[in-house]
């Protein structure tokens, strides 16, 4: 299966497909007798009979290349020859092949480094790098791709983490878009250092990534060679931008329009599809989170250095430069959003024409520089993992390869300063670091000669006496600085020095090839002549801090202008930078990925002997494979060593009590290391061949299954990680959710709100608990949240009810007999008497209300004497009383009323007249009355076992006993 290009497809797929693959572990193969195992050549250069013969070394790259073997190890550092064609070994079966498998079990290939680091990592919980390192063509950013691919297909995610691994796979075509171009050495040459870290959690999940960039080539924007071409997202917009996009921004579509684009006549290449690669980054952008504004502005000030590199100007009457045609002012002021662009006229205008086309330059590589700033620190935000829980990291460095041009600017000058140091780095920490290690372990060893660059690197960065120091010097001091008076003071600090040379001070050979203005330095990698530098004018600087467009105003700060400190010019900047980087890689586990360029013209299958002996030498493989053979390819402290492998030993199985030196000891004797395989030190034992720790690691394996264990050290590890993460994760979970819910907490219950509520519901319920009414006279009740309005609201009336209930319960006999008088004398004079509530508290006497109702009332209906009145407790369907009716029952029949109505009846009747006064009135209506007053069906639920109607009230005098059932029978 073939990969699909990655700025396309998801890698779900292959992600499904890798994560069943089992680890391999094949004890009965035994090391180095795979089967898979390749045998053109030698695949670890450690093997070969003469190694320290280059010639030897060349013939077994050679053979290997020539049978699309492009891989080779020097024990673990991988050699990679470009093969500029298609090789069928990037599959995802390749890939699955890799994964978990042990070092040297299969061929030699990029996976294996990258699948080593990995488990290491996942093993150790420690930070990894993987150094890839080659000059321009040689094949780095192909591998640092294929390595991102090879962990975003094999290790484990989920869907959630699936985002950021797309992310982290499609920043590359972003980045290569606008950092990279074709120059002569290479169609899509890195024209900027790339230093990204991929952060995984305990799980081994690729959780997130950080991405370090380093002095993109700004001069490119402005200048290109013959042959090379600018960045390729400027063609990519003409070529793939739809025509309204084009329109909007001014531009044409034919790139040939473009002083910026044709200086190296080929804007056309056969080998880059413009088009597509636009599809590419237009899709990229929206899944690394880029805002439409974003674009908008980002594509507007793409089309604003196109139209700044059309400006051309000529000179007045007093020799200023003016612009000839304002059309390209109109368009950048449009397009940039910035009308302040425009008063680079005001700037320009008592300059010479000259300078003022170096000033209009210097503008549009400061644009497109900051730009390509602002560009990584977005990717770098969609990348970002928020969770705090600690992660390990592999970093995968893929920085410009050492580069030699017919003109080398500062440009050149940093890019292979900064070689130079990774070459120091790669020094000191194998070579360097191998043999002092030898030494205070006390292990034998014979000392191996090799090239140390620090006095290059010194020569460059030293304070106060190195190069750097100097130009700032120059630069930063008053007065006048020039390109001479550069040359002069480094003549005067550094003329001296073996790596340094000028015109003045080569011998009369070497004079002819050194210009006047250029120094020459002869770095690890070879001689090269550079040329004096120029710097950016900040009046220019301060013009683009109040642009509009939101990239340029967050690109050029004004508070950078307030700034009283000495500025830092960009030597010391990218000196610092790359100091950081060191201490970054310093601080992690290496791996190192050597590419080589064999040959000049892109050309497949063609190994070019010189070429590649040139790159042999100066990437100091020789002396790595020396130090390699010598030496050993694995140490552990003894400590470690035991602690891991004491259950292969009966003897330190599961303790052993004496020093950890002997234990070791006692441990390879009985697994059986011969003495050649291994040397004792103070403090490590060192073990000289891969084979000898991949079948101890393997016999441990074997054991762990026979134990039924799993790896102590690292399940121990995993557990309190995971414990800690779950923590961590849980309280995060919590908090984002309650803040949701708070946020949420007026909608109906829906999944953003329902913790939230619930937790409300539980704090409301548990604070009203402790608050609850006591008795059915108090009637405070707990403020509720608005959520918990109705509950509440339906609480309380059960409550009441309870409490009404239990004070009924526990009203004796004759007191309740006297609250169905009171109630009923309630619904008559409530509010209708005077005196009324001063008579709630007095009990009734035994004549009060016979005295008080007017006989007349109770001849009110059909002109009948009342002999009964009770109100009516009626159950509705909900099972709730209802007391709105009275049961009249007169000498001949019985009649249920509607209270409000017999009340009001009654009004009339009774308590205004209060006496019979006005009797004659409200008997004139007992038409209305008869209405109102119906016979109804009996009630049928029952409450207390007597038949549903109670006698609240019974009227002195009249019916002394609730009647029996057949009384009511004819209602
Ligand atoms: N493993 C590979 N398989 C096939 N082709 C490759 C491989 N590696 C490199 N190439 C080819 O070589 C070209 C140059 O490779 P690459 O861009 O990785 O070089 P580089 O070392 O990063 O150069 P620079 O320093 O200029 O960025 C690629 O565009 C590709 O065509």
């Amino acid at each position: 299966m073939k990969l699909p290009s990655v700025g396309k497809v998801s890698v779900a797929a292959w992600i499904i497909i890798s994560w069943h693959y089992p680890c391999k572990v094949d004890l009965a193969l035994g090391y180095g007798e795979g089967l898979t195992r390749d045998r053109v050549g030698v695949q670890d250069f450690v093997l070969l009979d003469s190694h320290t013969s280059e010639t030897a070394f060349l013939n077994n790259l050679r053979k290997r290349y020539q049978e699309n073997l492009i891989y080779t190890y020097i024990g673990t550092l991988l050699v990679s020859v470009n093969p500029y064609k298609e090789l069928d070994i990037y599959t995802v079966t390749q890939m699955q092949l890799y994964r978990g498998v042990n070092f040297f079990e299969l061929p030699p290939h990029l996976y294996a480094i990258a699948d080593n680091a990995y488990r290491v990592m996942c093993s150790e919980y420690n930070n990894h790098f993987i150094l890839i390192s080659g000059e321009s063509g040689a094949g780095k950013t192909e591998a640092s791709k294929k390595i991102l691919q090879y962990y975003a297909v094999t290790c484990p995610t989920t869907e959630q983490l699936q985002i950021v691994r797309d992310r982290l796979l499609l920043s590359n075509p972003v980045l290569e878009a606008f950092g990279n171009a074709k120059t002569l050495r290479n169609d899509n040459s890195s024209r900027f250092g790339k230093y990204m870290d991929i952060q995984f959690d305990f799980k081994g999940e690729p959780v997130g990534g950080h991405i370090l960039s380093y002095l993109i080539e700004k001069s490119r924007v402005v200048h290109q060679n013959h042959g090379e071409r600018n960045f390729h997202i400027f063609y990519q917009l003409l070529e793939g931008g739809d025509k309204d996009l084009l329109c909007w921004l001014g531009l044409e579509r034919n790139p040939q329009k473009y002083a910026y684009l044709i200086q190296g006549r080929c804007a056309k290449v056969f080998s880059i599809n413009d088009k597509n690669d636009w599809k590419i980054v237009r899709k990229a952008f929206s899944i690394i989170d880029f805002t439409e504004k974003d674009i908008e502005h980002l594509f507007g000030i793409v089309a604003s250095v196109l139209h700044l590199g059309n400006i051309q100007f000529e000179e007045d009457s007093n020799g200023h430069a003016i612009i000839r045609d304002g059309t390209q002012i109109k368009w950048i002021s449009k397009v940039s959003r910035s009308s302040q662009i425009v008063s680079i006229l005001q700037v320009l205008s008592p300059l010479n024409v000259d300078l003022a086309f170096y000033a209009r330059d210097a503008v549009a590589k400061a644009i497109y520089g900051r730009t390509f700033t602002w560009l990584v620190n977005k990717i770098n935000s969609s990348l970002a993992n928020k969770d705090s829980t600690r992660k390990t990291v592999i970093g995968l460095l893929d920085i410009y390869g050492f580069e030699v041009l017919d003109t080398n600017s500062f440009e050149q000058f940093c890019i292979n300063y900064c070689n130079e140091k990774l070459q120091q780095l790669l020094i000191e920490m194998t070579l360097k670091a191998e043999q002092e290690e030898y030494e205070l372990e006390g292990i034998e060893w014979e000392p191996i000669p090799y090239f140390n660059n620090k006095i290059i690197c010194d020569l460059v960065e030293q304070k106060h006496k190195g190069i750097i120091s100097i130009l700032d010097e120059e630069c930063l001091r008053p007065g006048e600085a020039t390109d001479l008076s550069f040359l002069e003071k480094l003549e005067e600090k550094v003329g001296d020095h073996a790596h340094f040379v000028t015109r003045k001070l080569a011998d009369q050979k070497t004079r002819k090839s050194i210009d006047w203005v250029d120094f020459r330095l002869l770095h690890y990698a070879g001689e090269v002549t550079y040329c004096a530098v120029g710097s950016f004018s900040l009046t220019l600087f301060q013009v683009l801090c109040n642009s509009k467009n939101g990239i340029i105003r967050d690109c050029f700060l004004l508070s950078e202008l307030d700034n009283r400190r000495r500025p830092e010019t960009v030597a010391t900047q990218f000196k610092n930078s790359l100091m950081s980087l060191i201490e970054i890689l310093m601080s992690k586990e290496p791996s190192y990925v050597r590419c080589i360029k064999p040959n000049e013209n892109k050309e497949p299958g063609k190994f070019d002997d010189y070429l590649i002996r040139h790159q042999v030498k100066y990437l100091g493989l020789m002396e790595h494979l020396r130090v390699r053979r010598a030496g050993f390819a694995y140490r552990r402290k003894y400590e470690l060593f035991l602690q891991r492998y004491k259950s292969l030993c009966p003897a330190t199985w599961p303790h052993w009590h004496g020093p950890a030196a002997e234990g070791v000891e006692r441990l390879i004797k009985h697994i059986g290391y011969k003495p050649e395989e291994y040397k004792l030190g103070r403090t490590k034992i060192f073990i000289r061949f891969p084979k000898t720790l991949f079948a101890t690691e393997d016999a441990f394996e074997f054991r762990k299954h026979l134990l039924g264990m799993v790896p102590l050290e690292a399940c121990w590890r995993g557990a309190l990680a995971r414990k800690e993460a779950k923590k961590r994760t849980w309280a995060v979970q919590i908090i984002r959710k309650f803040i949701n819910g708070f946020i949420n907490r007026k909608k109906p219950l829906c999944p953003e709100n329902m913790e939230f509520v619930r937790l409300v519901q539980y704090n409301y319920l548990m604070k009203l608990r402790d608050h609850i009414p006591k008795n059915v006279l108090d009637k405070s009740w707990l403020q509720p949240p608005s959520i918990l309005e109705e509950t509440s609201e339906m609480l309380q009336k059960i409550c009441i009810r309870s409490l009404v209930r239990k004070y009924c319960r526990g009203v004796t006999a004759e007191r309740k007999v006297q609250l169905q008088q009171k109630v009923v004398a309630s619904a008559i004079f409530r509010g209708k008497k005077e005196g009324y509530l001063q008579s709630i508290n007095q009990p009734f006497m035994d004549t009060r209300l016979k005295n008080d109702v007017n006989p007349k009332v109770l001849q009110l209906i059909h002109g009948e004497k009342i002999k009964y009145v009770t109100p009516v407790i009626k159950y509705d369907r909900n099972g709730f009383k209802a007391r709105d009716r009275l049961l009249v029952l007169t000498q001949s029949s019985a009649y249920v009323v509607e209270m409000a109505k017999i009340k009001q009846k009654i009004d009339y009747a009774t308590l205004k007249g209060n006496g019979g006064s006005q009797c004659g009135t409200s008997l004139s209506n007992q038409k209305d009355l008869q209405d109102q007053v119906q016979p109804s069906s009996m009630p049928t639920k029952s409450c207390c076992g007597v038949p549903c109607l109670h006698a609240f009230w019974i009227p002195p005098g009249m019916v002394t006993q609730p009647l029996p059932w057949a009384a009511y029978s004819n209602i």
